[in-house]
């Protein structure tokens, strides 16, 4: 993050180079007919140091890389600094540098009690305390409601980093949730989210939790004003607010603003960016549907990951592999996306979490010198839980005329193995299967043998796989709280190490505000159609549709 033009670096140049000579030659047939060992190679085994039982295996073998290729690319991370930027981070300096703020969100899994940044950080282990007794004392039962009875139903409230990551983890880990507690998520400002979502709760058993870092969020703070409209409706009596609303900020004043008592938030700090605070008290829902044990797990495997990115050489290091990799894909191929594709429904959510976390991180055009980039920055991020995405989008994977770097994720074992783990043989047959015919494709000579003399010339071409398509597979023994924290760290990483490369900042994220704010002007024009002032023909016009129609 010098803030330096990455196609400056010597290594970029080169490997520029290396493109144009080399990449006819980068078929992975021929590459892994050439190379016996290349999938020993080219594929790492991860093991957590304080938890042999959370590892995974990284296979990048079905790349379109070779060792020089390999080499040049690690070349370029370091001639950007990587390693300096990564040691930066820890140390609490203020990368974020147009917020002029520490990145810390590895201080809140902090289990060696590194030194990590600044004073702030002692505060996490009474937030963690606090977090603790809150979520211990609802669980139990000793958390009475207003009319005495137990808490049955938590409602995040929250969007964007107070949404996504909290619903993928309790989505992810739901194999260990309390059963007897429904967790609701409501980030939309559209009526519908809170309306169907309060249809489901009894105003006398339901926890309200007002997720936002600022707590200004426009959509956040509606809601929570409406959720607790509609408890006061039932409960009558204003006091009773404290024992169904409690708030995750870093904003005391607007919190108690709100009626919500200083003993009812859980704090953390502006060096947690939004998208990265799952690790914070933002993580409260998580601990309340996991419990508290199961949080501290997820929060000790981050940290060994965190380890593990601090204190490898970059060779071995695998955040920085799959990040130069990616690039290698995404600047010099010229691809667009990436696809996250876990073989596994209960990583139904990880790609929308990513989609955040990657895309508001590195989705930008200016470098941190203030320059315009002339290389292409952070990839669109999408994907869907396998196989759904089988029997839809993955036909442009194999044979559409784009280039779609993947990563396959799966669970060597299932937590539901019913029919003796009949159905996750049949899932695992298709997470095996999917990046081999993406690689290795099928030839017209094959397609001619399978469909005999007669079939049409049309018909043969139809039917051929170019293969040669680059996918990362990483697999692991059962998705646990550990292996969870571990995984998402790995891909924070990534991108960190993404973002130093093309010098970008990935820790702010100005893009979200001018929508918001011609909104903000929009909303107090939407009376008469005489109010709608100063904008385009377009947008004049589409307001005047709505007010014509509208009824209210
Ligand atoms: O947690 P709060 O402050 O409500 O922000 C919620 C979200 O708002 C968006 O506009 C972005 O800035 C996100 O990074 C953030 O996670």
């Amino acid at each position: 993050m010098s803030g330096k033009l990455a196609s400056d670096y010597a290594a970029w140049k080169k490997l520029q180079q290396i493109y144009g000579s080399e990449k006819d030659k980068l078929v992975l047939k021929n590459l892994f007919a050439a190379d016996p060992s290349r999938f020993s190679r080219f594929s790492k085994e991860y093991v957590s140091t304080s938890n042999p039982a959370n590892t995974f295996l990284l296979d990048y073998s079905k790349n379109l890389i070779t060792q020089p290729i390999l080499d040049v690319l690690l070349d370029l991370a370091r001639e950007a600094g990587v390693e300096e930027f990564r040691d930066k981070m820890f140390s609490g300096e203020h990368i974020n540098t147009s917020e002029d703020r520490a990145v810390l969100h590895v201080a809140l899994r902090n289990f060696d009690e590194w030194t990590i940044g600044e004073a702030g950080v002692s505060e996490v282990t009474p937030v963690l305390k606090h977090i603790q007794e809150f979520t211990d004392a609802v669980r139990s039962g000793a958390w009475k409601g207003y009319t005495g009875k137990t808490i049955n139903t938590i409602v995040n409230i929250g969007i964007g980093g107070s949404d996504l990551g909290p619903v993928m983890v309790t989505e992810a880990l739901r194999p260990y949730a309390k059963r007897d507690l429904a967790a609701h998520f409501v980030s939309n400002i559209d009526g519908t989210h809170l309306a169907e979502t309060l249809r489901e709760c009894d105003p006398e058993r339901t926890l309200f939790i007002i997720a936002s870092k600022t707590f200004t969020t426009q959509e956040t703070i509606t809601n929570a004003e409406s959720a607790r409209e509609w408890f006061l409706a039932a409960a009558g009596d204003k006091a009773h607010v404290a024992k169904h609303f409690v708030a995750l900020s870093t904003n005391e004043k607007a919190v108690t603003a709100f009626g919500i008592s200083k003993d009812n938030m859980f704090g953390f700090w502006d060096w947690v960016g939004g998208r990265y605070s799952l690790w914070s008290a933002i993580g409260l829902s998580i601990a309340l549907v996991i419990g508290f044990d199961k949080f501290e797990e997820l929060l000790k495997g981050a940290h060994d990951m965190d380890k593990h990115f601090r204190q490898t050489k970059l060779e071995d290091n695998l955040p920085v592999l799959m990040a130069v990799i990616g690039l290698w894909y995404n600047d010099f191929y010229g691809a667009q996306t990436h696809a996250l594709l876990p073989y596994d429904q209960y990583l139904h959510k990880f790609a929308d979490y990513f989609q955040q976390g990657d895309m508001e991180s590195n989705g930008k055009f200016v470098t941190k010198g203030g320059q315009r980039v002339n290389y292409q920055t952070g990839p669109i991020i999408w994907g869907a839980a396998g196989t759904n995405g089988q029997h839809s989008f993955y036909q442009l994977l194999h044979q559409g005329t784009k280039l779609v770097p993947t990563d396959f994720l799966a669970p060597a074992t299932t937590h539901n193995p019913i029919r003796n783990s009949l159905h996750h043989r049949i899932l695992l047959s298709n997470f095996f299967a999917q990046p081999e015919a993406l690689a290795f494709g099928k030839t017209e000579e094959q397609v001619r043998k399978e469909v005999g003399p007669n079939a049409s010339e049309a018909l043969v071409k139809s039917k051929v796989f170019e293969g040669n398509r680059p996918s990362n597979s990483i697999i692991f023994p059962l998705l646990t709280p550990a292996t969870l924290g571990s995984l998402i760290a790995l891909y924070e990483h990534k991108i960190f190490t993404q973002g130093v490369i093309w010098g970008i900042n990935s820790f702010d994220q100005m893009g979200v505000e001018l929508g918001k704010v011609l909104a903000k002007n929009i909303l107090a024009q939407l009376g008469k159609p005489e109010d709608v002032k100063g904008h385009d023909s377009s947008t004049t016009g589409l307001i005047h549709y709505y007010q014509k129609y509208r009824k209210e």
